[in-house]
């Protein structure tokens, strides 16, 4: 088969692809998008499962629904394929265009989405097949091109990167590098041979993938994997230059999302799941906010490693088809409808994929940097290349001085047997003694002075040396054998001298080398130096980037300064009001009669707390404190399970009132009141003022005044709430700017005003914060409380802002810490998963108790048939709580988990008193803002 070049999408649907007006080399196209609707599997068929969706063309999928439901029923894409449709035309049409996108330097990156056991990894599987085929297909058609292939690949499991060439290295770091992006440190790349080289890499990765039995599949992913093919193609042009193409075509699999009570998950397939599910949800986050084209805010590609190492192909340099995978069963329609909102936020994200061409420049650059590279670390080497060099001259020339030095010493030698052998011929020869004193001497001085004794000889001697010489060659030439002695001694004189010389010229060439191997070392230092400002010029933007930085941190720095100021007002605040509590809680026990005393149904001496009540301020403290941040000094080590804890006092949480702590009045034996508080008496009046209209009259002007400064301290103590809630927002703030300077990533989000209808925020925010409430194992009557209170009124905006983000924060933090996931709200982290746990099922079980006492047999019942509870099985309560707040995916299951749960604690979901005392959260607009009047005078009131 032909492979050509790839063209443009084979989609029918008109989708944006917008070429840039700079040229044709970047490409601006929106996400491919095609969904795949697998047969009924085995499993779903002995179920008698029903298929409840319909492809009624190419594009549209309907949800057929049994009971005629009338929600959102039509979903459209670039490509529905249904049951029957074979992978080689899923791959055609959802993929091939973009896959073969890398053969000519633009990144590209298939995915498969869906629910656990929708087909991902059977899809892929296909997918990967028929790229490589394609490729290599590509490769034999193009012979005026020279390919290279590289082939890596890793998974993560439970937010861990491992790399699947070769799993001994551990957990991979990633590296944000500002030209290639998020890198993995270490990861294995292998030059690819062939294309059975490719498939066996493939099948090496595909044995070594992370995969575990759950109830939905019997060979579920547990991990998502990565493999990546780097294609890289160069053309020498007709010019000489070469033109290179690089570029990555990345093959995802991703883990399923699933729902721990459909895959009966509980240990190891439990904390995977969780894992899965958290950066599903970020992958989801980070799609839906791409979809709202807010590429210029924050997007939070670094909440998972999966969105950092994808974050070039979600919105970047690449071109991207994901194939969103799905069962057609009824039973797994609320997943399957995640499914399709995920795939309608990915068909709005735009993406700009570029041409990456290595051009001849750039070679060069690369090519200097690379020369840099070498000589400073030649330079910092212990045994340069130059150096070596020069090491290896020395030592020649030592071994030649050496050699010289032994010859010198042999010469000498010879010379001392020259000499006795002389010394004998002439003691034989009976040499006189004049001669036999001169002799040896004049010999000895030819040898010392190499032949000239001009040095010593005077003008006056010298005719007698020469004299004296004659008579030596005389006498040589009358005995034979001395003056071939002498003649011998001359010629080692000589070969000495020669010597001395070479010697001595061996070591001014070494010294030269020396001098020029120094000046040639300078020379190399001052090119480094030169070439490393060129470098340093090039980069220039960078400090530019640094100097915005600086910005921000003095924007930071003010923020912080300014949260520290604002967090000591609200203390002083809170002192004030305490005190002002107190005298309120006095005058109310002075005012309060012993006829209310009676009427109050619970016996004084059982003293009622209020949960949050200020004079309690270290309990509302805890409710309202900012997690546990560097910056919070209220940052204390909590007991790990409070939040889970059931409270023992919500009685009184539900019945909101004030103190039922009464002090009787005082009464004295004449009947007159005594006022406890200093035992001042009122006088009884005479039958002509009526005593007992006086009294109530009094006691209503007091009691008037009572409520004026309650309401008062109420409000003020809203204004706490709020003005500690802002300081929590601004905690987050201040580490996400602090994480944002950490990492170089891009500043706040809180900068950037949103688009978006806050109601349709609203319901995206609401389901981030039900997912992490189940990933961190919250109370479920915090989830309660919360979700009965903050219903999308414009005010809640603020308490939603603060949820999400103390949430997100806390689930990071403790995902760094190695924890797989969170228990609390509060400060501290649980020690453990299973402690959170723990303290959830004690949750579960103090919830259970109450089922009978507050719902009626009828409500029961009918729970118990809604929720599928077995008549006449175990523990009937505890399994219908166990079943509460399970499913953070459907919306509906969540709503009657809540209204469940609020009866069962006696939430009264509508009462402006209910939210008021159990949060301390309703704030009043600035505008309604109310100001204490000051006491109204009694007499005033009386109407004296
Ligand atoms: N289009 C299809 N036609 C026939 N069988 C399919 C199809 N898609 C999936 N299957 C079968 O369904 C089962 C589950 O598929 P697969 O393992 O690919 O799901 P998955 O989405 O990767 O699941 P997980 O997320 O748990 O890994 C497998 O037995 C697979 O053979």
């Amino acid at each position: 088969m032909m492979v050509g070049t790839p063209s443009t999408p084979l989609s029918k649907i008109q989708r944006a692809t917008i070429s840039t007006p700079g040229g044709p080399r970047v490409r601006e196209e929106k996400i491919l998008v095609t969904v795949r609707i697998r047969p009924l599997s085995r499993r779903e068929q002995a179920l008698y499962d029903l298929i409840a969706w319909e492809c009624v063309d190419d594009h549209s999928i309907v949800f057929n629904s049994p009971n005629h439901d009338r929600a959102v029923n039509s979903y459209t894409f670039d490509k529905v394929f249904g049951p029957s449709s074979a992978t080689r035309k899923v791959y055609e049409e959802g993929a091939k265009d973009v896959a073969l996108s890398a053969l000519t330097g633009m990144n590209a990156t298939i995915f498969a989405y869906g629910q656990t056991s929708s087909g991902k990894t059977y899809t892929m599987r296909g997918i990967t097949e028929n790229a490589v085929k394609d490729i290599y297909e590509h490769i034999k058609n193009t012979p005026e091109r020279d390919f290279t292939l590289k082939f890596s690949a890793l998974e993560i499991y439970n937010e861990t990167v491992v790399d699947l060439l070769n799993r001994d290295s551990g957990s991979l770091r990633l590296l944000d590098d500002p030209e290639k992006g998020t890198i993995v440190v270490k990861l294995v790349e292998e030059v690819v041979k062939d294309g059975q080289h490719l498939r066996h890499l493939i099948n090496i990765c595909e044995a070594q993938r992370q995969v575990g039995e759950t109830a939905l599949n019997d060979k579920s992913s547990r991990s998502h994997q990565i493999i990546r093919l780097t294609i890289e193609s160069s053309l020498r042009e007709t010019s000489g230059c070469v033109k290179s193409f690089i570029a990555s075509l990345n093959l995802v699999d991703l883990a399923g999302s699933e729902r721990a009570s459909q895959t009966n998950a509980d240990g190891t397939r439990l904390k995977e799941g969780s894992h899965i599910n958290r950066s599903l949800l970020t992958l989801t986050t980070v799609i839906r906010k791409l979809s709202g084209g807010k590429k210029s805010g924050h997007i939070p590609y670094r909440d998972s490693k999966l969105t950092r190492i994808l974050q070039s192909s979600l919105g970047g340099n690449a071109r991207t088809a994901i194939i969103c995978t799905m069962s057609p069963a009824l039973s797994h329609v609320e997943q399957t409808r995640n499914t399709l909102s995920f795939a309608t936020s990915a068909k709005e994200v735009t993406n700009n994929a570029q041409i990456n061409m290595v051009v001849a420049d750039k070679r060069l650059v690369k090519h200097l940097q690379k020369e840099v590279a070498r000589l400073e670390a030649e330079l910092r080497s212990p045994e340069p290349s130059s150096f070596s060099c020069l090491r290896s001259v020395i030592a020649e020339k030592d071994m030649k001085i050496e050699q010289m030095k032994k010859e010198m010493e042999e010469l000498k030698r010879e010379r001392d047997l020259v000499q006795s052998q002389l010394e004998s011929e002439r003691k034989a020869h009976k040499v006189p003694k004049g001669m036999n004193q001169r002799g040896p001497s004049e010999v000895a001085r030819c040898l010392s002075f190499h032949g000239d004794d001009s040095s010593t000889s005077t003008p006056e001697t010298r005719p007698r040396n020469a004299v004296r010489r004659q008579a030596m060659v005389r006498q040589s030439v009358t005995s034979t054998d001395p003056s071939m002695l002498v003649h011998e001694i001359r010629k080692i004189e000589q070969r000495q001298q020669q010597l001395g010389e070479e010697a001595n010229r061996a070591l001014e060439v070494l010294h030269k080398e020396v001098a020029s191997h120094r000046l040639g070392n300078q020379e190399t230092a001052e090119n480094i130096a030169k070439l490393l400002s060129e470098i340093q010029n090039m980069q220039v933007p960078n400090s530019i980037s640094e100097e915005i930085m600086e910005g921000d941190q003095a924007n930071l720095i003010e923020e912080i300064s300014r949260f520290k100021s604002q967090g000591s007002t609200i203390e002083s605040l809170e002192r004030k009001l305490e005190n002002v509590q107190k005298t309120i809680d006095q005058l109310v026990t002075s005012f309060t009669t012993h006829e209310e005393t009676s009427e109050c149904k619970t016996p004084s001496k059982k003293k009622k707390i209020l949960p949050f009540n200020l004079s309690n301020s270290a309990n509302m403290q805890s409710i309202i404190r900012p997690p546990c941040s560097p910056l919070s000094s209220s940052c204390q080590v909590r007991e790990h399970d409070r939040e889970n804890k059931a409270p023992e006092n919500y009685d009184s949480v539900r019945s909101g009132n004030l103190s039922c702590k009464v002090t009787p009045l005082k009464n004295d034996e004449s009947g007159n009141f005594l006022s406890s508080k200093d035992g001042t008496p009122v006088t009884r009046k005479s039958n002509s003022v009526n005593v007992k209209k006086m009294q109530k009259m009094f006691k209503n002007a007091a009691e008037e005044n009572i409520r004026s400064i309650r309401s008062y301290v109420t409000e003020l103590k809203e204004r706490v709430a709020k003005l500690q809630y802002q300081k929590q927002l601004l905690v987050c703030q201040v580490l996400q700017l602090e994480e944002a300077n950490d990492s170089g990533a891009e500043a706040s989000e809180y900068s950037d005003p949103s688009p978006e209808p806050w109601h349709l925020m609203f319901e995206e925010q609401r389901k981030e914060i039900i997912m992490l409430w189940h990933l961190c194992h919250v109370s479920l009557i915090h989830r309660t409380q919360f979700y009965m209170l903050f219903k999308g009124d414009p005010n809640d905006k603020i308490y939603m802002e603060v949820e999400l983000r103390r949430l997100t924060w806390l689930e990071r933090h403790l995902s760094d810490l190695g924890n797989a996931s969170p228990a609390l709200l509060g400060d501290e982290p649980a020690g453990s998963v299973s402690a959170s746990i723990r303290a959830l099922k004690q949750e579960r079980e103090y919830l259970a108790k109450r089922v009978s006492s507050k719902l009626t047999v009828e409500e029961r019942e009918m729970l118990y048939s809604k929720w599928e509870i077995p008549p006449g099985g175990k523990q009937r309560r505890l399994q219908l709580v166990n079943k509460l707040w399970t499913d953070p995916y459907n919306m509906q299951h969540i709503k009657e988990s809540a209204e469940i749960v609020a009866k069962l604690v006696g939430f009264c979901e509508s009462g402006e008193h209910a939210s008021k005392e159990m949060f301390e959260l309703t704030f009043v607009c600035p505008s309604d803002k109310k100001t204490w009047m000051g006491w109204n005078l009694i007499s005033n009131l009386l109407n004296l």
